[in-house]
């Protein structure tokens, strides 16, 4: 089976789901920001503010187009499809899965959260400029799912259904 790319905002599920879909699956799960850390020794905030926004962007396309693309999970972190390369890499080689969810919902899970960056100490209005920027290219998947009101394993499920649509299209 073709990777299968979870993409989406920051707080969409993307981490959590992954881990779900992996043990439904039966397939390793690789999250490319823990890629990141591990690289380079050190955490995502720490990288962003010693290093910046920039040099994150640069490892990150690293990492993704060193990951495996046959059976496998890989959960992206949320401003990995800004590149046009990362968007284009994971469509030539596996599936892409937009996990969209309500940006209420959103703003809720990340406001407080000191491990992004990216959104931390926002205002509501910031983070839906950061989303409404990003949201064409999100919307390049092959798939769309709003997560918003669903549990995780809800969620695990849908994925499963849109594979099973993608493996059938694919046999008739
Ligand atoms: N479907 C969901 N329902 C409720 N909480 C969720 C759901 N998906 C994720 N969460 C919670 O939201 C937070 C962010 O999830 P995470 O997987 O880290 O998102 P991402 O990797 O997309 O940034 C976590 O606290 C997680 O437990
Ligand atoms: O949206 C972004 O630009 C980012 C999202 C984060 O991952 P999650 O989407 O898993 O939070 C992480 O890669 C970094 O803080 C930057
Ligand atoms: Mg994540």
């Amino acid at each position: 089976m073709k990777a299968i790319f979870l993409t989406g905002f920051m707080g969409a599920g993307k981490t959590t789901i992954g881990k779900l879909l992996g043990e439904y699956l039966q397939l390793p799960v690789i999250d490319t920001d823990e890629q990141i850390e591990k690289k380079m020794g050190q955490s995502i905030p720490k990288i962003f503010a010693e290093k910046g926004e920039a040099f994150f962007r640069k490892i990150e396309s690293q990492c993704l187009q060193q990951m495996p693309t046959k059976d496998v999970i890989i959960t992206t972190g949320g401003g990995i499809v800004i590149k046009d390369e990362n968007r284009q890499w994971m469509k030539e080689n596996g599936i892409v899965i937009f996990l969209d969810c309500d940006l209420d919902v959103l703003y809720e899970r990340i406001q407080q959260d000191s491990n992004r960056p990216l959104a931390n100490k926002k205002t509501k209005p910031e983070i839906i400029h950061l989303f409404q920027q990003r949201e064409r290219f999100y919307k390049e998947a092959d798939f769309q799912i709003v997560t918003s009101y669903l549990t995780p394993n809800e969620v695990v499920w849908k994925i499963v259904d849109c594979l099973k649509a993608q493996q059938l299209g694919k046999n008739s």
